[in-house]
């Protein structure tokens, strides 16, 4: 199997919500097909990846260095034994000549092709990706049935309490048991009472977290810890800036609540230093490391390793990002659950037709490597006739 084309483009998927810290009027992602001569039912093979949500697309540093890097290297040195291009190999050809640290959105650009690089490897073997993964790698039994949350509660302008209400409720409605809103845009007290607004609907604090997304400085984030400590809640996502491990560890410790974070951190290493100096306790925090955005699933294997040696098992890992990828590792590789975006950054976020959710658990089908194909309003940009 060989490399003859890696087209790249950049897609909107602005929107007038925003979180505590920024507005998705601007967002867009970077989609690629990584395009083959491995012909299978006479169509050359052909991988597909998206960079996650959050930060934009990475246009410029993929055709500057990391497709330049893949096109220029030796075909049969990115093929395993059995000729197929290897996610490993190919990772290896992408990030040479690259200094260590600093990460910037570098792996952003990485994780979007190691994305389609996946979807290559399982098509190549027929099988879809969840399968390949529990085969290959962490000894896991392959579960499709994954345990999902949705994800939104965002500001949006002019926003009533009711609006927040009837959105959460929707999620309820179509099979969710779990949701997740937006706190740190608004007073405390007004947040208090969006809180107090989405617990009607949820019925209780363990069917809902609240995301702060770095915004507060430790004092704040603290005094939003004491005012919600009595509603109970699934978790209280990131709520200081992503590197300050000791405030983390502060507000964790004085929290009595799960915290979650780690869709901000974007390598093996930074994922240790989170660990190591966060203050997370791994029998119930959570942590949401993004594959898309921190350099791929080649890194985030090399990041479950390091947190099994750290005493953290797969199980308390909650990817970022809503894709269809990170359900696939999830199924294959063990990991707690994914995050869904049923109303947010469409179509990226959206499951295919038959999938089916129920009881808080949606459940893959056998569709070839990820499965971008099933689901229309995905493929229809994904694919080759309009990525030209
Ligand atoms: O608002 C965002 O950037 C998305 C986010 O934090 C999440 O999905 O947890
Ligand atoms: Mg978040």
């Amino acid at each position: 199997m060989k490399i003859t084309e890696i087209v790249e483009q950049t897609v909107s998927i602005g929107s007038p919500i925003r979180n505590a810290v920024i507005d998705f009027s601007a967002m867009t992602v970077s989609a690629v097909a990584v395009r083959t001569d491995h012909v299978v039912e006479g169509r050359p093979l052909v991988g597909y990846g998206f960079s996650s949500n959050g930060r934009y697309a990475q246009g410029g540093i993929l055709r500057e260095r990391i497709i330049p890097r893949l096109l220029a290297a030796d075909p049969d040195a990115l093929v395993d034994a059995s000729g197929v291009l290897d996610p490993f190999k190919c990772w290896d050809t992408m990030v040479r000549n690259e200094k260590p640290g600093g990460h910037g959105e570098r792996s952003v650009a990485v994780g979007t092709i190691d994305m389609a690089l996946w979807d290559l490897a399982a098509k190549a073997e027929g099988v879809p990706l969840y399968r390949l993964l529990a085969d290959r790698y962490r000894g896991v039994v392959a579960d499709p049935a994954v345990e999902v949350y949705a994800a939104g509660g965002y500001y949006y302008p002019g926003e009533q309490e009711t609006k927040l209400q009837d959105e959460l409720k929707s999620y309820l409605d179509m099979g969710f048991t779990a949701v997740k809103m937006k706190i740190g845009g608004a007073p405390l007290k007004d947040d208090l009472r969006r809180i107090e607004a989405a617990l009607a609907v949820t019925g209780g604090g363990d069917a809902l977290a609240v995301d702060a997304n770095a915004r507060f400085d430790v004092a704040t984030a603290l005094a939003y810890a004491r005012a919600m400590r009595p509603y109970g809640l699934r978790w209280y996502e990131e709520p200081v800036e992503v590197l300050d491990f000791a405030g983390l560890a502060e507000v964790a410790a004085a929290a009595s609540m799960p915290i979650a974070t780690g869709e901000n951190i974007f390598s093996m290493v930074d994922s240790r230093n989170l660990v190591r100096y966060g203050g997370l306790d791994p029998a119930q925090d959570y942590l949401q490391m993004d594959p898309a955005l921190s350099y791929g699933l080649v890194e985030y294997l090399r990041t479950l390793d390091m947190l099994a040696s750290h005493g953290w098992s797969a199980r308390r890992c909650v990817p970022h990002g809503g894709h269809q990828f990170g359900l696939h590792l999830a199924a294959g590789l063990g990991l707690m659950g994914n995050e869904a975006y049923p109303k947010v950054f469409e179509p990226f976020g959206r499951f295919a037709p038959d999938m089916t959710l129920a009881n808080g658990k949606v459940t893959l089908t056998d569709h070839p490597g990820i499965g971008y194909e099933a689901i229309d309003e995905i493929y229809r940009i994904l694919s080759t006739e309009t990525l030209s």
